[in-house]
């Protein structure tokens, strides 16, 4: 691990300890911003990205009134996805190291929202019924403005309170635990690309699905 990694991964774990989350609009060492948004180019116009629903399973439905995004898990067989979950394997094994979280894997998938879609306030998981613990959501869209809708509202739990409006702006990475932080996504004015991933613990007797993933 480079001095700069170790570094980093110290701020990240004093800031989930601290605040619970952590926000970056700087783009980090070693982690890729144009590969990714070439490949996630070349899906969208494959037409390989699908309608996200929510529930899994037997659950899984499509909702158009909660979220309206397209998406598609990331694997380690393309260069770029994988140099993108090597990064994130990293960071796992760096919060474990020094919060002893027991993350056991990470999963991702590239979202792309196209202009009208939105994600409604939502958590990604619920206290003690999941194994989704740590939420990851990193952007891939050069010169956001502030006009084009589309942030990333994070609000305090339990209230109104607006803890971070994030623009979805290239390399930005935002890291929060998943059961504390309800958050959504405001409608965006003009195609908005990112990959939204979780740290998961292995709790094998969890039988308990994710809710709105
Ligand atoms: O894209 C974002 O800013 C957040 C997406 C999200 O909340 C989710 O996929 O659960
Ligand atoms: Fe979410």
């Amino acid at each position: 691990m480079s001095p700069a990694c170790a570094e980093l991964y110290d701020t990240i774990a004093d800031a989930l300890v601290d605040q619970g989350y952590y926000y970056t609009s700087r783009p980090l060492p070693g982690l890729p911003t144009t590969t990714l948004q070439q490949r996630i180019a070349q899906l969208d116009a494959e037409a390989a990205l699908q309608r996200a629903g929510i529930g899994r399973h037997q659950d899984h439905q499509i909702n158009n009134s909660v979220r309206r995004d397209s998406i598609r898990w990331l694997s380690s067989e393309h260069t770029a996805e994988r140099e993108y979950l090597e990064w994130m394997d990293g960071l796992r094994s760096g919060i474990n190291e020094r919060l002893f979280m027991g993350l056991f894997d990470y999963e991702c998938h590239f979202a792309h929202y196209p202009p009208g879609a939105f994600y409604q306030r939502h958590l990604d998981a619920f206290q003690g019924r999941t194994n989704r613990v740590l939420t990851t959501v990193y952007y891939l869209n050069d010169q956001w403005q502030t006009d084009q809708g589309g942030e990333l509202l994070l609000y305090a739990n339990d209230s109104d309170r607006v803890l971070e409006q994030v623009l979805p702006e290239t390399g930005t990475l935002l890291v929060f635990l998943s059961d504390r932080f309800p958050h959504e996504v405001l409608e965006t004015h003009r195609d908005r690309y990112s990959i939204a991933g979780w740290f998961r613990v292995n709790n094998s007797l969890n039988t308990q699905i994710d809710p709105a993933n």
